[in-house]
């Protein structure tokens, strides 16, 4: 009887250790290759998604808008001239240093490990889904933004924060567009009324002054029909150097 269960007891440690050591291997072999995935990805990745197309979270308000735009816009291409078309639609990565600096060069591992915080929510609709459309002259920049549910603050609203996240982002986005590098030095919102969660709303972006290192801009945010505002703020934006964005 004592030598059975004495058996049994070596069996069963056995097994345990046994099992325990293989799940060590296969949890660190996954975590390994997803680590290694993740880092990857980015740097191999030959097209990275384009954050701006639609997805199938996306509203009919969302579509309808999107389509409206595009309509009247083309696809910024590098080294290729617009058409004369009013509006040219802005792609947008979850790694946003390319776009953030002007156009200087950085390796692709120092751009891989920049990632935009509103597109780095995984699962499509539940934060932020917007695209931007900038005109020719870069005096003006119009997102479509539609609320996910992640974003809630008062009940079934937006919170202040996410609307000030987004605000930043286009109005940094517009900045950027004219003198980027540059970083926000100062925001200044009036939240009028309550956005619904879900819901589509309009956001524009007008460039106010340039002056030296500064630059001014104003934002609101309307329903999509125009006929109620939402939010209203001013932007200053600084010029910086790429060293400083880097370093914080
Ligand atoms: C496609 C990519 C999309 C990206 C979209 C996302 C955009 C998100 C942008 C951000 O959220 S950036 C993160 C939040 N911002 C920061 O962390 C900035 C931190 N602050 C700083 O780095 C410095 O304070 C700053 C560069 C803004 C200013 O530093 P300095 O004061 O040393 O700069 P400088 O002396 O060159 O000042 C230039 C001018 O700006 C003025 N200035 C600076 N800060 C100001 C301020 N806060 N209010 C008013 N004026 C200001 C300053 O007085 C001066 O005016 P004048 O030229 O007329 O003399």
């Amino acid at each position: 009887m004592a030598q059975s269960l004495g058996r049994l007891f070596t069996l069963l440690s056995f097994r345990k250790t046994h099992l325990s050591r293989q799940c060590v291997q296969v949890l660190s072999g996954t975590t390994l290759k997803r680590t290694l995935m993740m880092r990857a990805v980015p740097i191999l990745s030959p097209k990275p998604r384009d954050f701006s197309l639609p997805n199938p979270s996306w509203g009919e308000e969302m579509m309808r808008l999107y389509n409206y735009y595009s309509s009247q816009s083309e696809v910024e291409t590098e080294g290729e001239e617009e058409q004369g078309s009013q509006w040219t639609r802005l792609p947008s990565y979850n790694r946003s240093l390319k776009y953030a600096i002007g156009g200087v060069y950085l390796s692709k591992i120092i751009q891989s490990k920049a990632r935009l915080f509103t597109r780095n929510i995984k699962h499509p609709g539940a934060g932020f889904e917007y695209v931007v459309f900038f005109t020719k002259d870069k005096q003006r920049c119009v997102c479509i933004f539609q609320a996910g549910h992640l974003l809630e603050g008062p009940p079934g609203h937006v919170h202040g924060g996410a609307i000030a996240t987004i605000i930043d982002t286009v109005t940094g986005t517009h900045a950027s567009l004219l003198c980027a590098p540059v970083v926000t030095a100062n925001l200044n919102i009036n939240y009028r009324s309550p956005i619904p969660l879900g819901s589509t709303v309009l956001i524009e972006s007008t460039l106010d002054e340039q002056e030296g290192k500064k630059t001014f801009i104003s934002c609101k945010i309307t329903s999509t029909d125009g006929s109620k505002l939402h939010t209203e703020a001013t932007a200053l934006f600084v010029s910086v150097s790429v060293s400083h964005l880097l370093r914080g």
